[in-house]
């Protein structure tokens, strides 16, 4: 059944999905990686297409900007589409020195500035934490590409432009990189029962104030696209 977000019916989406925030990153990648991709969703331009790679049935599908974009889609794939294993693949700030611009973050955990967790698990906090399956086979199919990955905690934050103090404590944690959704999708897929990993690629630096273009970051960060894809291929022949 469509949900007021996902114009798709049950079957229509894989139950492996690769996550951009940016819906043209999805039709990058649906364009560019997947065989056969058919389009299922147009709702408010947010992009879903179901395809294969290597045979292996994929998703992939734009999330928009932010914790309550992201956990809206989330949601609904876990929920009502049978989604089981969620890849975010994302572009973030820099938060170290030894994390470069173009490097491939995979996201081990995440913190956050949002409340979202406070409110649910009524002021205690729950550690949003990536699936181990998916993370051992992103990691190691990253090795296998040669491709070096950072992997360690980044930071969900609620805002992107901000001034507070926030970023300099993270950073002073050890910190890897900031975007804006790994912490509600690793919480909405524990609290499902569903595998969930974030890979980042770093698209500008805390650090250096380095920047990549729009262009760059809707279409160039293939790496972090097959490490994401290959990852599915090696779960789904366990
Ligand atoms: O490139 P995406 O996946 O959208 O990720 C990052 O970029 C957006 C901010 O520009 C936020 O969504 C942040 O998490
Ligand atoms: O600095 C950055 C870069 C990408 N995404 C973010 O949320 N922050």
């Amino acid at each position: 059944m469509p949900t007021p977000h996902i114009n798709a019916n049950k079957g229509d989406i894989a139950e492996s999905i690769l996550l951009p925030g940016d819906p043209l990153r999805a039709k990058f990648i649906a364009e560019n990686f997947l065989e056969n991709p058919v389009l299922y969703n147009e709702v408010r331009g947010i992009l879903g297409y179901t395809g294969t790679y290597k045979g292996v049935p994929v998703s992939v599908q734009g999330t928009g900007m932010g914790i309550p974009s992201i956990s809206i889609y989330a949601h609904e794939l876990i929920h009502e589409f049978g989604v089981k294993n969620l890849i975010r693949v994302g572009s973030c700030g820099a938060m170290q020195e030894n994390v470069k611009i173009r490097d491939v973050i995979i996201a081990s955990s995440a913190s956050t500035t949002s409340s979202i967790n406070r409110n649910r698990f009524k002021g205690l906090d729950f550690a949003p934490t990536a699936d181990f399956d998916l993370l051992l086979a992103a990691y190691n199919k990253a090795r296998d590409m040669g491709i070096n990955v950072h992997v360690g905690n980044v930071l969900s934050s609620d805002l992107f432009y901000d001034d507070s103090s926030a970023a300099k404590m993270f950073m002073d944690a050890g910190t890897l990189g900031v975007e804006m959704e790994a912490a509600a999708l690793y919480t909405e897929a524990a609290l499902a029962g569903a595998k969930a990993l974030t890979i980042l690629t770093v698209s500008d630096s805390l650090i250096t104030g380095e920047a990549t273009t729009p262009q760059e970051r809707q279409e160039t960060f293939k790496e972090m696209m097959k490490i994401a894809l290959e990852a599915i291929v090696a779960l789904s022949a366990k």
